[in-house]
């Protein structure tokens, strides 16, 4: 399927890069994990898409199609939410600059779950232009706009200058709701692979799965070196650069 095309590899982070832990400042990834990312970037062109805030100190692309509700999340809805839910133990609140995660892995009893959700919608009522949407034991609260994976990953191929999908075959691995629209689209283009990450049958566009992190990190090191194997044979491709400055409004 990859004669002709150009692999281009999309990874989520947490639940398939690294386990899933019930505090999300300590989601790391292994050493083996980070190596085996190295190694399957020097082959393919390869992007972690994730719906957290970057690291404090790395550059900042600030053209999201979000930064018009940056201060109503910022100075209103957070503030907001931490006032309220601070009753409810166990109950934390992750800042991803554009989008509010509600945790409530630690949160011990099904009733402090139930409160905390409809705390959560209450307060969302007053804010029509914003919607929450489940994943894995959090509420993910961000702006109603056309901007989610499916479309990152569009944004990241047109950015990498693949205009006609003929020529790239996309791989998309993530475990989560918000994976889903990523896989929507590959399922759209007609070729590539959306692979789930999970150890439990579940309704998914994804056509291919992975059962965990340490799953992964065994096909992105069967991936690369199934590449280095075929470059040996034939003469290495130079992967694509990307520019900042094309057409992302369009996402
Ligand atoms: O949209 P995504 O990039 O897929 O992010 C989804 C959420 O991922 C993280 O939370 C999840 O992983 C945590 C660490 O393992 C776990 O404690 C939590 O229960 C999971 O939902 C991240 O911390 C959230 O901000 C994202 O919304």
């Amino acid at each position: 399927m990859a004669k002709g095309k150009e692999i281009v590899l999309f990874l989520d982070y947490d639940g398939t890069l690294s386990p899933i832990v019930d505090d999300p400042d300590k989601a790391h990834i292994t050493d083996a994990m980070r190596s085996a990312i190295r190694e399957v970037a020097s082959c393919f062109s390869t992007a972690i898409i994730s719906g957290r805030q970057r690291n404090k100190g790395n550059q900042f692309v600030n053209f999201l199609p979000a930064k018009e509700y940056l201060s109503t999340i910022q100075e209103k809805i957070i503030e907001v939410l931490r006032e309220n839910i601070a009753t409810i133990k166990g109950s934390t609140i992750e800042d991803n600059l554009y989008c509010i995660s509600v945790h409530y892995r630690r949160v011990k009893s099904e009733e402090d779950v139930g409160v905390l959700k409809e705390i959560v919608e209450t307060i969302m009522k007053a804010y029509p232009d914003f919607q929450i949407s489940g994943g894995r034991k959090v509420m993910e609260i961000r702006p109603k706009i056309n901007w989610d994976k499916g479309r990152a990953l569009l944004y990241l191929l047109e950015t990498l200058g693949f205009d006609n999908f003929n020529d790239v075959l996309p791989i998309y691995i993530g475990d989560d709701k918000t994976d889903e629209d990523a896989f929507k689209v590959i399922v759209h283009i007609g070729h590539g692979f959306p692979i789930i990450v999970s150890s439990v049958a579940k309704e998914t566009m994804a056509s291919f799965s992975l059962r965990d992190p340490s799953h992964v990190m065994a096909f992105l090191i069967r991936l690369a070196k199934w590449k280095r194997k075929l470059t040996t044979h034939s003469s290495p491709k130079p992967n694509k650069v990307v520019d900042d400055d094309q057409k992302k409004e369009n996402y």
